[in-house]
């Protein structure tokens, strides 16, 4: 007789795998080479931004007060008595009726609090001298990028977890991180078990498959921030698939295998659980497609059973790997963004549990749609190619139609959000 396995809720599964998460390790990387890594050191301003008093633009610098009297029909002229372009540092202090020509970001000279743009200055030549003059007043601090007007020193910037995208490579580069500290990405090993497996290149003989599930979880997996260590199919034999299920165990820090979970002859996952005498966390899940996904737990490394059929397995991955994963990388919002949308067609078969439905989301008139990407049955694989999201239908509901409010979870969001 088939044992009965009494299924648990999404959220409660969920809460049992991330109890057994892990904080990742910091490694540090160049900045040349840690686009997408996530910091593993907070980001805290190791300056004032700007470090000194600067030039927005391409003019002159001069003391505000010795403009006070500058009018249209009155010009006020100044001696120019030096050129500083950016990155050259000023060496005269204005006097009275001085300026300096300046280029946009070099230092402003002491004395000065304020430039006038090329634009509204007259230049002219007297007696090997150069001159300037305005015809409008300056305020004081007009036209000045002051010290620490944008950051000030010690000040917090980026927390822990945070994805290292272009603009954040601009504030490392900034503060002279070319060395940064980063989460190391946690090793992944993959397994795929059935008999009737073939690989991506063998010719299809009747009645097999080709291993779909392995290389759709390495690219779920290197999109999570892990790193995908596949090691091949295993046949439905108990001995040989034990034996290299404990050697792979000893080099990854997480174990995916797919398929042999269910309650068939041949799905041998649960009796090789009791021989490495991992703890199950649980076998049956209250959600479709995914409701026999097993996770068990061995020491300090997940082992995630996950279902043969693709959208189950798919659906697994990013519902219990994804997380830990995420946490692994010290991102502290782990799950997939939850967001409200409108159902764009109807959806009318009951939902006995939970059902995550391949989905994606379109934009019109300012409405957020969860459009459906196409067959939504467990073993079908095609209309994974279109989601990027699951619409979420709560169990015990049915005959959901267009334009209803639905919760949408939209997948590869790099943020995230800090509950289930
Ligand atoms: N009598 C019952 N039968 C089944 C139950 C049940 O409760 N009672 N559970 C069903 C559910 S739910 C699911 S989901 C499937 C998944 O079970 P398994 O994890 O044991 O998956 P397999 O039996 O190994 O394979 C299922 C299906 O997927 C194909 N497959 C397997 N591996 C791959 C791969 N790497 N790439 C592509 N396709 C793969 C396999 O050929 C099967 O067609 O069990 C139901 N049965
Ligand atoms: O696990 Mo299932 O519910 O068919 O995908
Ligand atoms: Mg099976």
């Amino acid at each position: 007789m088939v044992e009965r396995r009494i299924p648990i809720a999404v959220q409660e599964a969920v809460n049992k795998v991330m109890e057994h998460r892990i904080t990742g390790e910091r490694e540090k990387v160049s900045i040349l080479n840690c686009n997408n890594r996530r910091l593993a050191e907070k980001i805290s301003a190791k300056h004032n931004i700007p470090s000194f008093d600067k030039s927005p633009y391409d003019g002159f610098a001069v003391r505000s007060e010795d403009t006070q009297n500058a009018s249209s029909d009155n010009p006020v002229e100044f001696e120019v008595v030096e050129h500083i372009g950016a990155g050259q540092l000023p060496t005269k202090t204005l006097k009275v009726n001085q300026a300096t020509r300046i280029m946009t970001g070099a230092k402003i000279p002491s004395g000065a609090d304020c430039v006038a743009m090329f634009e509204v200055c007259q230049t002219s030549d007297r007696n090997n001298k150069q001159y300037m003059s305005l015809k409008r007043k300056m305020a004081a601090g007009q036209n000045i990028i002051k010290e620490g007007s944008e950051v000030k020193n010690g000040e917090l910037l980026l927390p822990e977890g945070t994805i290292i995208n272009p603009g954040v490579k601009a504030i490392l580069a900034t503060f002279g991180y070319n060395q940064v500290e980063v989460a190391r990405k946690p090793v992944i090993g993959v397994l795929a078990t059935g008999t009737e497996l073939l690989e991506v290149d063998q010719e299809l003989v009747p009645g097999k498959i080709r291993n779909s599930n392995a290389y759709m979880i390495a690219s779920q997996i290197e999109q999570a921030g892990g790193i995908c260590k596949y090691y091949g199919k295993l046949a439905d034999e108990f001995d040989p698939s034990y034996k290299k299920i404990k050697d792979v165990l000893e080099e990854v820090d997480i174990l995916i295998t797919t398929g042999g979970v269910s309650v068939g002859d041949f799905d041998l996952m649960p009796d090789i659980y009791a021989e490495l005498e991992a703890e199950v966390l649980f076998n049956k899940v209250a959600m479709r497609p995914g409701s026999v996904t097993t996770v068990a737990v061995k020491g300090n490394q997940l082992l995630f059973g996950l279902s043969g059929n693709p959208s189950a397995c798919y659906v697994g991955f990013e519902l219990f790997v994804r997380p830990v994963i995420q946490h692994y990388l010290f991102n502290n919002n782990p799950y997939l963004k939850r967001i409200k949308a409108t159902l764009a067609a109807d959806f009318p078969k009951p939902n006995p549990f939970t059902r995550f439905v391949r989905s994606y989301i379109t934009y019109e008139n300012g409405m957020v749609n969860v459009q459906l990407a196409g067959m939504d049955k467990s073993n079908v694989v095609t209309s994974l190619a279109h989601t990027t999201c699951f619409m979420v239908l709560p169990g015990g509901t049915r005959g959901f139609k267009s334009g209803d409010q639905v919760e949408a979870l939209l997948l590869n969001d790099p943020i995230g959000q800090g509950e289930f």
